[in-house]
């Protein structure tokens, strides 16, 4: 039986470069599920890599098909811009495991469309200031430096992934994120395991 492994934590905890590294990992067997959004395509950025994109009218094609599996709402400065999860006709859960980066909230809501026993939750936990230090890091390295977008993350997570917010969820298992490797290894030995259930 396949499952949904859906990678989640703070903002610079390492959720893209773990998600890449078990993609990667061809004996895991781990397919894609690709978010939608209907914010406009970035420069390099390419559909169907880090997103589908798409546009109101698609999405609401997609709620009248009832594929729309969750879904959240942004206030941005350009207008509001959705990011939702869409079944896709050729999943196949009898057979495949997927795998997808989620905030708490769409964790919560696929507990519910696909039922609990069929998501495994894997929480990446980095110690806060080390986890700061990396986003600066990060940051400085763009061409335009968003700092105080990032320090509105750094707040905004601390609510959104409370300890109240994480218990709520059902979320006690935590995987820390302070050697890559080592990390690495601990999830993927949890992954194989829970996949074999
Ligand atoms: N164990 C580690 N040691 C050192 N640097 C790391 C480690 N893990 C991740 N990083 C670095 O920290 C930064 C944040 O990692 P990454 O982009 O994967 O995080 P994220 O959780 O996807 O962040 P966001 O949610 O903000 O997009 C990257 O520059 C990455 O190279």
């Amino acid at each position: 039986m396949g499952k949904i492994i859906c990678l989640m934590g703070k903002s610079s905890s390492g959720k893209d470069t773990i998600y890449k590294n078990l993609m990667e990992d061809k004996s895991l067997g781990l397919r894609k599920l690709i978010p939608y959004t209907t914010r406009p395509m970035r420069e390099g950025e390419q559909e169907g890599v880090e997103y589908h994109f798409t546009d109101e009218a698609g999405l609401a094609r997609l709620q009248e098909e009832d594929r729309v599996i969750e879904i959240r709402a942004y206030d941005t400065v350009y207008g509001v811009w959705k990011y939702f999860t869409v079944w896709e006709e050729q999943m196949n859960l009898e057979r495949e495991s997927y795998c997808l980066i989620g905030t708490l909230e769409a964790w919560n809501a696929m507990c519910q469309y696909f039922g609990r026993e069929k998501m495994i939750p894997v929480y990446i936990e980095v110690e806060d200031g080390t986890r700061l230090i990396r986003a600066v890091e990060r940051e400085r390295t763009q061409e335009h430096p968003g700092y105080e977008e990032l320090c509105r993350r750094f707040l905004a997570d601390a609510k959104d992934f409370s300890e109240e917010n994480l218990k709520n969820a059902g979320i006690t298992r935590r995987f820390e994120n302070k050697d890559m490797n080592a990390c690495l290894e601990e999830i993927k030995l949890f992954i194989q395991k829970a996949i074999l259930i």
